[in-house]
C-alpha cells in the first residue's frame, strides 16, 4: 500500500512533510467558527438529517435555517445510507453561504463536499470502535479528500430514555447528576489535543444536557463547547449559552416544525452579543 492516495493535496512539493503541517493547522472553517463565536457570543447550528430519499429535503431545510438566523449547518445521523448525499450537499453549498459540516456517526459516512468534518471521538464511552477504529477508517478518507477536520470530543450524557447514539454505540452515557464526570472527560480530551467538545443528550432526547455539565467543562477547559439533544425552546438554548456553551444544536424539532419565526427566536436567544 502506498501512502500517496491518503496524503491530500501537497502545497509545497519540495518539502516531503509539508502536507502534514498544512493539515494540522486550524482550518478555514474552524477559524471562521471561532471568529463568529467571538463576535456573536454563541452560534446557532441546525442539524440536517441525511437519511432521506427526497432529493430536495436537505436543500429546503438548510435554506430555511440559513435564511432565519442559523450560523452553521451540520449533516449527520446515527445511521446514514444515502448514496445521493454528495449531490445533495453540493446543491446545498450552492444555495447557502453558511459552513456545511459533516457530523458523522461512522467512517462510512465520510463523503466529499463538506467544508469540514467534526472529527469526533466518543470519549464518554469505552467502546474501542468509537474511540479509535472509526477514526482510523475515516481518517484516511478525510485526508485523501483534503477535507478539514475539527478534532472534537463527543460526550454522551444521560437524558432520560435511551437514545439512538447510546444504542448504536453500545456505550453508557455519563449520569445526568454527575457533571464532574463530564469535566474529567473534557480535561482528558483537551490534553489529547481536541479543540471542540460536544456535550450530547442524544437526538430527540427527553431532557437536554443539564447546565452544570456545561459549566464544569467551561471552568476546566478552553475547548469550544457544542451542546445539543432535546433542545426545543429558545429559553433552553439561552440557559446553555449562559452556562458556557458556544454552539447550540437543534435537529429533531425542525423535522416537525417548519417555523421561520421560531428559528429567528432561537437565533436571538443564542446570539448574546448581538
Ligand atoms: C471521526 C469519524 C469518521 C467517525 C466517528 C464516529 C463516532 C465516534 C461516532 C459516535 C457515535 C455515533 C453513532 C454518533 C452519531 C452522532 C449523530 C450524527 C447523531 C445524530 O443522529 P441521530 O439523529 O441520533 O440519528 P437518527 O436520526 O438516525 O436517530
Ligand atoms: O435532534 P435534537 O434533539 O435537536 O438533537 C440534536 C443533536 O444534538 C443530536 O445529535
Ligand atoms: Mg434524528
Amino acid at each position: 500500500m502506498t501512502s500517496g492516495a491518503f496524503v491530500g493535496k501537497r502545497r509545497n512539493k519540495n518539502s516531503p512533510l509539508s502536507y502534514i503541517s498544512d493539515m494540522l493547522q486550524i482550518g478555514k472553517t474552524e477559524s471562521a467558527l471561532n471568529a463568529a463565536i467571538e463576535k456573536r457570543g454563541a452560534l446557532f447550528a441546525v442539524l440536517l438529517d441525511p437519511d432521506t430519499s427526497d432529493d430536495t429535503a436537505l436543500l429546503k431545510a438548510g435554506s430555511m435555517a440559513a435564511e432565519n438566523g442559523a450560523d452553521l449547518l451540520l449533516v449527520g445521523g446515527s445511521f446514514m445510507g444515502n448514496f445521493k448525499l454528495p449531490d445533495q450537499v453540493a446543491a446545498l453549498k450552492k444555495e447557502v453561504s453558511l459552513p456545511v459540516v459533516l457530523f458523522p456517526g461512522g467512517a462510512s459516512q465520510v463523503v466529499p463536499g463538506f467544508d469540514a468534518v467534526l472529527f469526533i471521538t466518543l470519549v464518554s464511552g469505552r467502546n474501542p470502535n468509537y474511540l479509535i477504529d472509526e477514526q482510523v477508517r475515516g481518517g484516511v478518507l478525510i485526508r485523501s479528500l483534503g477535507m478539514e477536520a475539527i478534532p472534537t470530543a463527543y460526550e454522551l450524557i444521560n437524558s432520560g430514555k435511551p437514545t439512538a447514539v447510546e444504542y448504536i454505540s453500545n456505550t453508557s452515557p455519563i449520569p445526568a447528576d454527575k457533571p464532574k464526570l463530564s469535566m474529567v472527560h473534557s480535561i482528558a480530551a483537551e490534553l489529547m489535543g481536541m479543540r471542540y467538545v460536544y456535550l450530547e443528550a442524544g437526538s430527540g432526547a427527553e431532557l437536554p444536557v443539564p447546565v452544570e455539565h456545561i459549566a464544569y467543562t467551561r471552568k476546566a477547559t478552553q475547548m469550544k463547547i457544542i451542546t445539543g439533544g432535546g433542545i426545543r425552546e429558545p429559553e433552553t438554548a439561552h440557559a446553555r449559552v449562559a452556562a458556557g456553551a458556544q454552539i447550540i444544536v437543534t435537529g429533531t424539532l425542525w423535522e416537525k416544525v417548519k417555523d421561520p419565526v421560531l428559528l429567528q427566536e432561537f437565533a436571538a436567544s443564542i446570539h448574546v452579543k448581538g
